[in-house]
């Protein structure tokens, strides 16, 4: 099941979605879009590592937009601050970005119940695209949860990216023990 623009509003209401800016022109049928923020980042070396902490190098989008070129990873980050408290929050394309050949994550869509932040984008294309701080970039959509939630993701001690940024975070999977 998936939260109908009636369920997010109410959900809103209560406090178990927060969404800011929120603005109700962009809550579609069952999802509400979310917009690129005007800072990217890639990471300084072309050889990660997964075991390492990678760094990333910021860059501003001007107001005439900035090409992105196939064959780099961009993070981006969403304009959009969220908190999901009590559904399963999931970012997914938007049809009109996929038709230019934008992928906005690499695999992780899902979020958890309890995030709260802006999303990061990992974003690749498959031809050169001009992008623009502000655009249209994905959706979000809510699903139900079945059962208690132990560990919401803002209780976690060990979360990796629930720290309020408006900029792209990069990968933490050096913290992770391997
Ligand atoms: N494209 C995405 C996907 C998810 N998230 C956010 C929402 C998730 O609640 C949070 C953590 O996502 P994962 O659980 O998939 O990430 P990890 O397992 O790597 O991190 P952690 O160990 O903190 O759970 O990141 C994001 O900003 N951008």
């Amino acid at each position: 099941m998936i939260l109908s623009d009636k369920r997010i509003l109410e959900e809103i209401e209560k406090g178990n979605i927060v969404i800011e800016p929120f603005h109700r022109e962009y809550l579609g049928s069952n999802s509400y879009d979310v917009h690129l923020g005007k800072y990217l980042a890639v990471y300084r070396d072309h050889e990660l590592d997964a075991k390492k902490h990678n760094q990333i190098e910021e860059i501003e989008i001007p107001e005439e937009g900035y090409v992105l070129q196939p064959g780099i990873l961009y993070l981006g980050v969403t304009q959009e601050y969220t908190e999901t408290h009590a559904f399963v929050p999931f970012l997914e394309g938007k049809s009109s970005t996929g038709r230019l050949g934008i992928h906005i994550h690499a695999t992780a869509g899902k979020g958890d119940v309890g995030f709260c932040n802006t999303w990061t984008l990992e974003i690749s294309v498959v031809q050169p695209v001009r992008v623009y701080a502000g655009m249209p970039i994905g959706q979000l959509i809510y699903f139900p949860v079945d059962g208690e939630v132990i560990n919401t993701y803002n209780r976690k001690p060990d979360a990796k990216y629930n720290q309020r940024t408006y900029k792209p975070v990069e990968s933490m999977m050096w913290k992770n023990k391997f």
